[in-house]
């Protein structure tokens, strides 16, 4: 049986780490987002807001992981990372939630929040753009929230990098366990 476009999608689609460095407009960003928004929330209010570092702007988020970094990891990392988060990344994208004390309010928050940056990333392997979802110590760290405009009371759930990738050099995927492995399936016979 054909599989559907959108389950050739979600099957293909692969983290991406390493960036060609081929300009991404700042529009086609912010399109993927509109569309992203259109994940399930269960609040009324929806519990994100988006800080996007593109352009210049990529020195400020390069500059606050810098901060976070010991004087030797500095010695040693600070070039690549300037390479890869300046040049190479097209734009770093942190999605943050508003904090909630409520285990329940605040799981459905980070549910609709990995909803959304899935969306994310499954529109933009659909336009040949890659993603990695970060999830590093500094989204913890209160320099890097402040250097990067995060406000007391908002948490970081992912730090995105996108950019356009050479299509020859996408990862292999890991494999998934066979879901019968995993399922219990309970029909009442
Ligand atoms: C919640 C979450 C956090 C992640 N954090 C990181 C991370 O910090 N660094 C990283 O390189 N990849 C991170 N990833 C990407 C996973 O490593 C990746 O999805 C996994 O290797 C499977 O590869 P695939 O996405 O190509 O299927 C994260 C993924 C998720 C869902």
């Amino acid at each position: 049986m054909a599989i559907s476009a959108i389950e050739q999608l979600i099957r293909e689609r692969r983290t991406i780490r390493q960036f060609n460095g081929q300009t991404l407009a700042k529009e086609t960003v912010i399109n993927l987002l509109d569309a992203a928004v259109w994940a399930p929330v269960h609040s009324r209010k929806e519990p994100w807001r988006f800080i996007l570092f593109m352009e210049a702007g990529r020195q400020q988020f390069s500059d606050a992981v810098l901060h976070t970094f010991s004087e030797d990891e500095r010695e040693k990392w600070g070039q690549k990372l300037q390479l890869d988060y300046c040049e190479r990344m097209q734009a770093h994208l942190l999605i943050v939630l508003e904090a909630d004390a409520r285990q329940r309010v605040w799981e459905d928050a980070v549910g609709a929040g990995s909803a959304l940056i899935q969306n994310i990333q499954l529109l933009a392997w659909e336009q040949g753009i890659g993603v990695v979802w970060k999830t590093n110590e500094y989204n913890f760290d209160p320099d890097f929230c402040r250097l990067t405009g995060v406000k007391p009371g908002e948490r970081i759930i992912g730090t995105l990098h996108l950019g356009y990738f050479d299509r020859d050099k996408t990862p292999k995927p890991r494999p998934r366990t066979p879901v019968g492995e995993l399922l219990t399936c309970v029909t009442g016979e």
